[in-house]
């Protein structure tokens, strides 16, 4: 605990934040350096990368991910596994930084989420209008291996707090990217999308708020897994370039309640799956259609749902300034499909606001951490949700 206040002193912390998403492509590790905390924070982000997963890794994983019946066995023995892995690639990425662990403060570990309930989706009336999700790579193993205090299970107390457990991206958008003058959307094209949007810096932050939309990736991904199975995604969306969407199969997968629901909204694979994607093939006989009309028609739906969004929360034609991350934002198609549909919005990568796209969301978890450990209780997003100030997590320790 001395540590931990001593910590909270620093001018600056140096955080690891460890994100590892819906697709399953790896563990993003990102290493920043965050001064101050709260709205002056400054953060410098040392190092990144994505640590692939295997095939192993992977197939581990989904004998639990997004599933109704799980062993038990299996779901207990995977939580110290993921924690002992995600550990090993956080020493191995220190060690090709040639940073010694002693020179960092802190890690912040998402961990896997491996099922996500919020009370619109999941199909237990006994539990009626609870919230849940769950996140495994247990994080005492991320602090005993590494010998850094490991903050984790981020999650947890947004849903204690009355909300769906996700998005944060609010937090951490809020805290980085506002602008004095300009309204931003911050959208993420992750497994599944969502964006954050930011009033003006100095407005009320009770406006600030994220939603997840529908899919990104996820179905795209599952499709040309199911398809070619060599291939794990549609390399800058030329595949599904190729192709015409289907406007019967886009309506029947667009005919479902999430489109409508208020905003804020989370949703996660056990809803956009293959049950989902196969029951809308089979209502409109398109189960035998070619692969690249398939996914030009999953990117129309991908896009469909943020713009639907976007006009819940703005209008017919937001005039907004989007800043793309994510997966997504280095498929060309979806954002062509995303520029249709919303004429007005001038799109940019969140690189050009500093943000590599790719790590944007392993920064957040070292936000949030940083908020934790040295920050103040910041209230957001009240206009809209029912969501904690920004004061996440739970402390592991290495000894
Ligand atoms: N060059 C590319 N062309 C097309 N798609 C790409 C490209 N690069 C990445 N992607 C997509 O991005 C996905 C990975 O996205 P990302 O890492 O943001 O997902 P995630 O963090 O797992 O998701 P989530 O935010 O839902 O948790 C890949 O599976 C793929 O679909
Ligand atoms: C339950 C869960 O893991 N949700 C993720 C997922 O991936 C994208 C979208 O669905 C988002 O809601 C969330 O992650 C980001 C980091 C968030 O909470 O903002």
């Amino acid at each position: 605990m001395r540590r931990l206040a001593q910590l909270a002193q620093q001018p600056s912390r140096r955080i690891i934040g460890l994100m590892s998403g819906t697709s399953l492509d790896g563990l993003d590790v990102a290493l920043c350096r965050l001064h101050g905390h709260g709205t002056a924070t400054r953060l410098e982000l040392e190092h990144f990368a994505t640590v692939p997963y295997n095939e192993d890794v992977r197939r581990r994983i989904r004998q639990v991910f997004a599933h109704d019946q799980v062993s038990l066995e299996y779901l207990t023995l995977l939580n110290p596994w993921l924690g002992r892995l995600h550990a090993d690639m956080v020493l191995a990425c220190l060690r090709e930084w040639q940073v010694p662990p002693t020179a960092v403060d802190l890690i912040a570990s998402h961990g896997q989420t491996i099922f996500h309930a919020p009370a619109h989706q999941h199909r237990h009336p006994e539990f009626e209008g609870l919230n849940a999700t769950l996140q495994l790579g247990d994080a005492d193993h991320l602090a005993v291996a590494t010998g850094i205090i490991t903050l984790s299970d981020f999650r947890q107390k947004h849903v204690a707090a009355g909300g769906e457990g996700a998005p944060l991206a609010v937090y951490g958008d809020y805290l980085l990217l506002s602008s004095p003058t300009e309204e931003r959307l911050l959208l993420n094209l992750g497994g599944i999308a969502n964006f954050t949007y930011l009033p003006r810096a100095g407005a009320a932050t009770t406006a600030a708020f994220s939603t997840d939309t529908g899919p990104g990736n996820t179905l795209l991904d599952a499709t040309v897994r199911a398809h070619l199975p060599h291939r794990s995604y549609d390399e800058d969306g030329r595949l599904a370039a190729a192709g015409q969407a289907h406007p019967a199969l886009l309506a029947a997968l667009l005919d479902h309640p999430f489109f409508g629901a208020e905003l804020p909204k989370t949703t996660g694979p056990e809803l956009f799956g293959p049950t989902y994607l196969h029951a809308a093939q089979a209502q409109t006989i398109t189960l035998a259609l070619p692969l690249p009309d398939l996914l030009a028609t999953l990117v129309e739906l991908s896009a469909t749902g943020v713009a639907r969004a976007a006009h819940q929360a703005f209008g017919p034609r937001p005039e907004l300034a989007v800043y793309v991350s994510g997966g997504g934002a280095h498929n060309p198609t979806l954002l062509a499909a995303l520029q249709r549909r919303l004429p007005a919005c001038h799109f940019a990568s969140t690189e050009t606001l500093g943000v590599l796209p790719d790590a944007k969301e392993a920064i957040l978890f070292a936000l949030l951490a940083n908020e934790t450990v040295a920050g103040t209780p910041i209230s957001l997003g009240a206009g809209r949700q029912r969501i904690p100030a920004v004061r996440l997590g739970k402390i592991s320790f290495p000894d």
